[in-house]
């Protein structure tokens, strides 16, 4: 039997960073994918088939957010190391608290940061933490689509072998779960809790078990410095050196790189997580956004951990990029709206090596959709749609989330989570994590 259809008609739809379209439309949906958008009203022909009709008149639809960088479960160490530069952040507060949570404070620290990303129309996020298996069960049960890894490090000969195991059984139990929302990366830390012989292996584990990698690379300036003095070159040629860039290969931050590094980058095809909210707290720095683009580059957008931006906002995070580079560069040509948007949506799809056509409303893509508030004063009097859901709009104006046609989000109430035990449980985690 053909499934029946369902048509969502709207005020307006942002399909993709070159296609905005400001009047009625409607979208026809089956099987949580996107067949077809026709502007204009949706009236039943005679004879058609009968459709499961949703009237959002007043809403405009945007592609669901995609967070191409983070630590879910961060949310509970929110607030709780601030005003500090990332090595002292990491070993004087970080790590410490990170020693106390445990596998239920993984689940519901993920809980929470689930209900923050889907209320923020946040629909697909990427995570590297410790015990993923309870980031994933979170992740499945919210509905929200994740690019999961089990974060390693190489401290010592235990640390990698643990490392190694859990890498490979969360492979095998996690990947394309969850109705395919899951896909899984291997996650080496960094260069400096990973030794490149490690590094080696975790390349080598990634190609036996087909899957790309994602670690933080050149975060700052620190971090380059130690790299050089160590091992004679940097993060990025001592990344290629050891063979983490013959596989597809996410790197977050890259703030600190050369052009040399960049030239490496490219010709490898590596993916950028661009943090700029992070990078500013950590006072790390600014990520040359405008060099990787001309390098054509695939350059994603990503909060990092709730415990370094505060929230896991994406509309701060495409105008912050939007923004930051023009103030920085004293060039207001840089960083369009259009460019910020496709970082948010479709290039952020790519740089987590997900399905084509994810990241954007076009026919034939997975039916992940945010509806904003037409009515919000933040989409008036629509001179330039993209340009208001850049600049203007805010988490605030989310109303609807569908993620693979499944609404997750209501009126800006989250379905999928339990909100009155996630905070009970988040209450009563704070106390042992202090
Ligand atoms: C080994 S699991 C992931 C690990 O990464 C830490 N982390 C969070 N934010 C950052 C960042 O900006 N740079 C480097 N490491 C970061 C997190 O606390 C976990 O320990
Ligand atoms: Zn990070």
């Amino acid at each position: 039997m053909k499934p029946r259809q369902t048509v969502i008609e709207l005020g307006g739809a942002i399909i993709d960073s070159a296609t905005v379209i400001a009047e009625p439309i409607y979208f026809v949906m089956e099987d949580g994918v996107i067949r077809a958008y026709v502007r204009g009203r949706y009236q039943q022909q005679p004879g058609e088939e009968p459709v499961d009709l949703i009237r959002k008149t007043d809403k405009i639809a945007i592609p669901g957010l995609i967070n191409t960088h983070g630590h879910a479960a961060m949310t509970l160490l929110r607030g709780a190391g601030d005003d500090m530069p990332l090595m002292n952040w990491l070993h004087e507060r970080i790590f410490p608290l990170e020693e106390k949570l445990t596998e239920e404070a993984t689940y519901w620290g993920t809980q929470l940061a689930a209900w923050e990303m889907l209320i923020s129309g946040t629909t697909t996020y990427t995570d590297m933490y410790m015990m993923m298996e309870n980031t994933a069960r979170a992740v499945s049960e919210s509905g929200m689509r994740g690019v999961l890894s089990v974060g390693v490090v190489g401290f010592d000969e235990d640390s990698r072998a643990k490392g190694l195991s859990r890498s490979r059984q969360f492979v095998a139990d996690w990947q394309q779960k969850a109705q395919g929302r899951i896909t899984v990366m291997l996650g080496p830390h960094a260069p400096y809790t990973c030794p490149p012989d490690f590094l080696t292996e975790i390349a080598e584990l990634a190609a036996v078990l087909n899957v790309p990698i994602q670690i933080h690379l050149s975060e700052t300036k620190t971090e380059v410095e130690d790299c050089l003095k160590q091992h004679g070159v940097t993060p990025i040629e001592l990344a290629q050196k050891v063979g983490l860039f013959n596989l597809p290969l996410l790197a977050a931050h890259c703030v600190h790189v050369t052009d040399a590094d960049l030239d490496i980058m490219a010709t490898h095809g590596v993916r950028v997580a661009h943090n700029p909210q992070s990078n500013l707290k950590l006072g790390s720095g600014v990520a040359p956004l405008q060099k990787m683009l001309e390098r054509n580059m695939v350059v994603g957008l990503g909060t990092d951990g709730a415990a370094s931006n505060n929230n896991l906002d994406m509309f701060e995070e495409m105008r912050l990029a939007a923004t930051l580079h023009k103030g920085v560069h004293q060039d207001a040509e840089m960083i369009p709206a259009a460019t910020a948007f496709q970082m948010a949506t479709e290039l952020g799809a790519k740089a987590c090596c997900l399905e084509t056509g994810l990241g954007t409303l076009q026919p034939g893509s997975p039916c992940d959709m945010v509806l904003l508030d037409g009515s919000s004063p933040h989409l008036m009097p629509r001179h330039n749609l993209l340009s208001d859901v850049v600049y203007a709009c805010g988490a605030d104006d989310v109303r609807d989330v569908f993620i693979q046609g499944r609404q997750v989000v209501a009126n800006g109430q989250p379905l999928t989570i339990d909100t009155e035990r996630v905070k009970s449980e988040v209450a009563r985690l704070k106390k042992i994590i202090h």
